[in-house]
């Protein structure tokens, strides 16, 4: 497998209003996102773009707020009620490939790989296997996919 670079940092909060707030007022970040509901991972999504100097694109923060107590983030919100970082995405080539390799490492996979906010196809890995990170592994996207600029 070769590994691409991490696409996002997702942070799991009470509010998504709130967050947008935090990260334009305090952090001078400029969201010209919308958030828009993704019922089939049970949450609500934002994204921020942490943009390179050089025009690049940097790594983005994926705020993601639950739908209902049978999100999968309802649990980590109920341990971290201020909510906080939730998991960290990493960039394949190709997801199959990147699925064969965790598996032959006997890596728990949580659930089928099914396409993510981004458009492209997703899946995630136990936390108690990746070395106490909920890892989000994705298929790189086209260039420009969900980016502002
Ligand atoms: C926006 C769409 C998409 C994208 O395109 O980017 C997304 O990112 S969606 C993001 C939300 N979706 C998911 O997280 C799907 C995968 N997650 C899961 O299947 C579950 O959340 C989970 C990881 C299996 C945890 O489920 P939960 O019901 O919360 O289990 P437990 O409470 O029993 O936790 C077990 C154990 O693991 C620790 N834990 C839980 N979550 C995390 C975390 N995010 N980071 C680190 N560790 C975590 C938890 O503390 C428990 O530990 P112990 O208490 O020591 O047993
Ligand atoms: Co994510």
């Amino acid at each position: 497998m070769k590994l691409g670079r991490l696409n996002h940092i997702g942070v799991a909060t009470p509010s998504i209003a709130e967050s947008i707030r935090y990260y334009r007022d305090v952090m001078g970040a400029k969201i010209t996102h919308k958030p828009f509901d993704l019922e089939a991972q049970g949450v609500k999504v934002c994204f921020v773009d942490t943009p390179g100097a050089d025009g690049t694109h940097g790594t983005q923060i994926e705020l993601i707020e639950p739908l209902g107590p049978e999100s999968p983030i309802a649990n980590f919100l109920k341990t971290n009620p201020s909510g906080g970082q939730h998991h960290v995405c990493y960039e394949v080539e190709d997801i199959a490939d990147a699925r064969k390799w965790f598996e032959e490492m006997g890596k728990r996979i949580l659930g089928p790989t099914r396409i993510g906010a981004h458009g492209t196809p997703i899946f995630f890995l136990h936390p108690k296997d990746m070395m106490g990170q909920l890892t989000e592994i994705m298929e790189t996207p086209k260039e420009g996919t969900h980016w502002s600029n």
